[in-house]
């Protein structure tokens, strides 16, 4: 049997998807985390009768009323997947704004079980629901549950009662029947009706205690961390105390562990390959594969503290207050309300934030967002991050912060071109984002957080960058006739001749050395390869300072043998950050563009981005530290200026589209 799980965006159905059948999808303190449903057998403790029950994730809605909100379904939606019952969680800290979901699920003659989730709230905040009239009144079985804790929490009678329901006839209260569906005034009118027929409802089943201190504190803290202008200063405060506990402090602690067995793993293999062994292959295993992947996965503490605090933050309720405090500037440039979500999901990977670029309907401010989210810096560009901080700057947290916020403010400026290029200015979004109340952020859930995405970073360290530093390695000892490259000629290998000629373009941002070029290239592959290959070029086996307990500082052996000024250090890290993701990001946004013209557009957009943030960085920084231009100053000009030139042209192009379109509608 089929139970599908819907209700209303973050009232708790992917944590209760979870608890009911053990598995770990993301679950998120706002709204539209899920975005395609995920199917899951239920736990044998939870299925006394060891049936065959499937449970389905679907994604929030608040209504199936066409026309009222952004957040809407079809009924079809929830009938496509055939379910036997429907689970409604409703949580139960909002009753009025859930029934209305509710009365409609109730019409689709499916059998409806309500879960009235988050149940542990309404008792601390002593409101009142009387569960027995409440299911007497919808005409279906209602059950209290909280998803976020083990013990007695009502997911056991949930599933039963849902077994039980199966089969039976469901009536609706409230039926909708004989309206016309694409008639707005009719189906207006109808809900309108609706909405009072629920308010009826609530104020009888629910006795509600208004905390108004509580509320009161609340909304005083709100306006001042989600204030126009102080917002943003508060943020970057944060995002600088995250930043300095995870490179600067905790991370490099933990990370010295790490890199210590790392190095006894090195010296291990190379007593057990001994003396005898052939050198090609001891430079493949041994430097190419433990150290450079070493290299990379030396980061992975750094990684995790930061994603553990990025996740204590997004539960406790900070992270929806910079969604607001964003969204201000996001609709200026027309982009969707919505458009941050998919921005802060891409701080993990840019994967999923591409594929969550899927809710917003309009499809120029969908295509917008999906190819400016790679920006954000994801968890694979960390580690290129830490590195550089460490290696050529001090205060490496400042490094951190300001890249999270370059990336915010290009996408800000990419949306402002974009919508010059397409025109459509006038489009609107009315999409607010709800705050859910403060709370204590739990360390459980955040350590499932970090986790997860911890995990990913694993295997991806074990298969592609494992890969990729092999083949780095290999194609470093030989030249093309498959000679061991000897010692001073290593610009003869295969590696130094592919990558020579992208390093010549790349002299006019400060790089131009072909290792640099190749460590580039390779980041395509996956962003965390530019750290191994820079590992494997440059022959150092691991980046962390066993002895310092913290990262390479300036100035040490690091920065010398790669032979960069702070400048074009700076200049290189951007280039990497913010020319286009890695393939299957690319991969990711192509899917969602659906428009090879938006891909290659994208695509070009980026790299022109990348390299004109690396020329500007590299040319001021220059001028700024040494009080003379940089190398290859005029050519570099002379690119930037072509690739200025020919975007301003396309956004002439487009105004004139859309000075045409006004002529026109102005006309007919
Ligand atoms: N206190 C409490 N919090 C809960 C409970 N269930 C879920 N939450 C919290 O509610 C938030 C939203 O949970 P999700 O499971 O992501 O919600 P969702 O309904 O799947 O949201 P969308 O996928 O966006 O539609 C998370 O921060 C959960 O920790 C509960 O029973 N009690
Ligand atoms: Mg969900």
């Amino acid at each position: 049997m089929k139970i599908a799980l819907t209700g209303n965006p973050n009232s708790g159905k992917t944590t209760l998807f979870n608890a009911i059948t053990g598995k770990i999808e993301r679950v998120g303190n706002w709204a539209g985390v899920t975005i395609e449903k995920k199917e899951g057998d239920i736990k044998k403790s939870l299925n006394k009768k060891d049936m065959d029950i499937v449970a389905v994730d679907l994604p929030g809605a608040y209504s199936m009323s066409p026309f009222t909100s952004e957040e809407s379904i079809t009924s079809t939606f929830v009938k496509n997947e055939n379910p036997d019952v429907i689970i409604n969680i409703v949580d139960s800290t909002n009753l009025s704004r859930s029934l209305f979901f509710t009365t409609q699920l109730l019409e689709l003659e499916i059998p409806v079980v309500v879960a009235l989730n988050k149940s542990d709230l309404v008792e601390k905040k002593d409101t009142k629901i009387d569960i027995k009239l409440l299911s007497s009144f919808l005409g279906c079985d209602v059950v209290n549950t909280v998803s976020t804790k083990g013990g007695d929490n009502g997911l056991e009678k949930l599933i039963s009662t849902a077994v039980e329901a199966s089969g039976k006839k469901q009536v609706a209260p409230f039926d909708a029947k004989g309206v016309d569906m694409s008639a707005r005034s009719q189906v207006e009118d109808s809900d309108k009706k609706r909405y009072e027929f629920v308010k009826k409802i609530v104020d009888k089943v629910e006795e509600k205690k208004i905390d108004s201190a509580r509320q009161t504190r609340q909304d005083a803290f709100d306006r001042v961390v989600a204030h126009r202008w102080l917002g943003i200063p508060i943020f970057a405060l944060i995002m600088w105390c995250v930043f300095s506990i995870s490179q600067a402090h905790l991370g490099p602690v933990l990370a010295d562990m790490f890199v210590g067995w790392i190095d006894g793993l090195y010296a291990a293999v190379e007593g057990m390959l001994g003396e005898a062994a052939s050198p090609v292959l001891k430079a493949l295993l041994l430097d190419g594969i433990i150290g450079g992947v070493g290299a990379v996965v030396g980061f992975l503490p750094l990684i995790m503290v930061l994603f553990f605090l990025l996740a204590l933050l997004e539960d406790c309720g900070y992270m929806a207050r910079v969604a607001v405090v964003m969204d201000r500037f996001f609709k200026k440039v027309g982009l969707s309300g919505k458009s941050i979500i998919p921005m802060i999901i891409g701080t993990g990977c840019a994967i999923p934030g591409v594929m969550a670029t899927r809710t917003i309907k309009n499809e120029r401010q969908r295509r917008t967002t999906a190819m400016l989210t790679p920006f954000m810096p994801c968890g694979a560009k960390l580690p290129v991050i830490a590195l550089f901080a460490g290696v050529f700057f001090n205060d490496s947290a400042l490094v951190g912060t300001s890249m999270y916020f370059l990336g915010i403010g290009i996408i800000i400026l990419g949306a402002m071109v974009v919508i010059r290029i397409t025109g459509e200015k006038n489009a609107k979004s009315f999409f607010i984002m709800e705050l859910p109340e403060y709370r204590i952020p739990s360390i459980k859930r955040a350590a499932i957080s970090m986790w997860s995405q911890g995990k990913a970073f694993i295997i991806k360290a074990g298969t592609i960058i494992l890969l990729c530093n092999a083949a780095v390695q290999i194609m470093q000892t030989f030249n093309w006739n498959f000679e061991v490259v000897a010692e001073g000629a290593e610009s003869t290998s295969i590696l130094a001749s592919i990558a020579s000629p992208f390093a010549y373009l790349l002299i006019p941002l400060g790089f131009g050395a072909w290792q640099l070029a190749a460590a580039a290239i390779t980041g395509f592959i996956a962003k965390e390869n530019v750290v191994g290959t820079l590992a494997v070029v440059y022959g150092i086996t691991n980046f962390i300072d066993t002895e310092e307990l913290a990262l390479v500082q300036g100035g040490t052996d690091v920065a010398q043998i790669m032979g960069l000024t702070s400048a074009a250090a700076l200049a290189y890290l951007m280039f990497n950050l913010f020319t286009p993701p890695c393939f299957a990001a690319i991969g990711a946004m192509n899917a969602e563009l659906e428009s090879k013209k938006w891909l290659w557009g994208a695509i070009g957009f980026q790299f022109g981005m990348g390299y004109v943030v690396a020329f500007v960085t590299y040319h001021v920084g220059t001028l700024v530290t040494e009080g003379t231009k940089g190398t290859g100053f005029v050519p570099g000009l002379i690119a930037v200026a072509a690739m200025t030139g020919y975007v301003i042209y396309l956004m002439n192009k487009g105004k004139e589209k859309e000075r045409l379109k006004f002529a026109v509608n102005a006309r007919g």
